[in-house]
């Protein structure tokens, strides 16, 4: 890509040129933006990257896809904490086989999961890379001061739940791998799962529901799966969580692909990853009226489980018979020592 890095900054941002006003005070263009949060509102912060070959091939994720994914998964995090999210901020690291007309469709994708969430693109950096495309991009948000949900607030009594549908991201990805392995086009009946792993969405309706509803215990982002991220609650926490693996609600497409792959579907559910959908612990009074207001918001809210004393663990039950549910799931580095 032979080209001038300050041309290309200013072709892909130019769409957030004039944005300022709403708390912010300087946008793209200077050494740094600056900005306030809402009076009564404090900050939240996140920051997660893609790379190439780890989070995406060129057969699994359009260039536009992979800016929309970058976005998302940030705006999950903020989601995770009860807040909405604001800013973003995006670090993109280009290696010669990615070209400048590329990378402008990166940036379609970003600006377009932003405009979905009301978030603004105040800055970012653009720097060469040897061989793999990096994309890490920053998010920041706001949630009611002293309000933010976390990964240490669930209480033994208390229900455990899941927002939508879990594994249709990891049966796309199989989907997806399985279809370029054969030199074959994705079949049209599958298209739910792609989408599922191509657009995920960011469940910042429901988290702020469950802030509002003074009912939530823990809350946690799916990322690397509901298995890693149940056992994250259960060890800031320190209680133990009992999961009904009939509960864990899954798509019928991705139960059909599965069966139709020799898969268990459950697998992908508990342990794939990439679904961005929201499990934590609730209150059972509060339970019923939020299931209520999510199915209002067209989003679907199950309890799958319960917070008992001790631990910390995560027991799954199937078929009547109970036992530790692996602390499996996506892992940077589990294989590499
Ligand atoms: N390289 C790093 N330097 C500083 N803090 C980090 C770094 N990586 C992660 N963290 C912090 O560690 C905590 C857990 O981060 P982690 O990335 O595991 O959570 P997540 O973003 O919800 O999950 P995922 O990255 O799988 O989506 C967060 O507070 C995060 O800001
Ligand atoms: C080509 C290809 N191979 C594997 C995967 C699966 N994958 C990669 S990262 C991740 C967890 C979330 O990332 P992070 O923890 O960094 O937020 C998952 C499930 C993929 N998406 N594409
Ligand atoms: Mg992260
Ligand atoms: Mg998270
Ligand atoms: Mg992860």
């Amino acid at each position: 890509m032979a080209h001038d890095e300050f041309s290309l900054i200013r072709q892909w941002t130019s769409r957030s040129a004039g944005q300022e006003g709403n708390g912010l005070s300087v946008g793209i263009g200077d050494d740094a933006a600056v900005f306030s949060p809402s009076p009564g509102m404090e900050v939240v912060a996140c920051c997660d990257a893609m790379a190439e070959t780890v989070h995406f091939l060129r057969e699994t994720m359009k260039p536009s896809d992979i800016g929309y994914k970058a976005v998302i998964s940030n705006i999950s995090d903020v989601a995770a904490m009860g807040g909405i999210a604001r800013f973003a901020l995006v670090s993109i690291a280009v290696p010669p086989h990615w070209t400048a007309a590329e990378c402008r469709e990166i940036y379609d994708g970003i600006y377009e999961a932003c405009a979905a969430y009301g978030v603004r693109v105040i800055g970012g950096d653009t720097v060469a890379a040897p061989d793999a495309l990096h994309l890490s991009v920053t998010v920041l948000g706001e949630v009611e001061k002293g309000r933010a949900l976390r990964r240490s607030g669930a209480r033994p009594g208390q229900l455990v739940f899941v927002t939508g549908h879990l594994g249709g991201s990891a049966a796309g990805l199989h989907l997806l791998l399985q279809t370029r392995d054969a030199g074959a086009r994705v079949p049209s009946e599958w298209s739910e799962l792609v989408a599922c792993h191509q657009r995920p969405a960011a469940q910042i309706e429901a988290g702020r529901l469950l802030l509002a509803s003074g009912a939530a215990g823990a809350l946690n982002d799916i990322s690397d799966g509901l298995a890693s991220e149940l056992w994250e609650i259960a060890e800031a926490s320190g209680v133990s969580l009992v999961v009904d693996a009939a509960q864990v609600p899954m798509h019928e497409a991705t139960r059909a692909y599965a069966a139709q792959a020799g898969r268990d579907p459950l697998d992908w559910a508990l342990y794939g990853g990439e679904d961005y959908q929201l499990a934590g612990t609730v209150d059972p009074a509060g339970a019923e009226t939020l299931a209520r207001q999510c199915a209002q918001s067209g989003i679907s809210f199950r309890i799958i489980g319960r917070v008992e004393k001790g631990g910390p663990s995560v027991t799954l039950c199937r078929d009547g018979v109970c036992g530790p549910m692996a602390k499996a799931g996506y892992n940077h580095f589990a294989q590499a020592d």
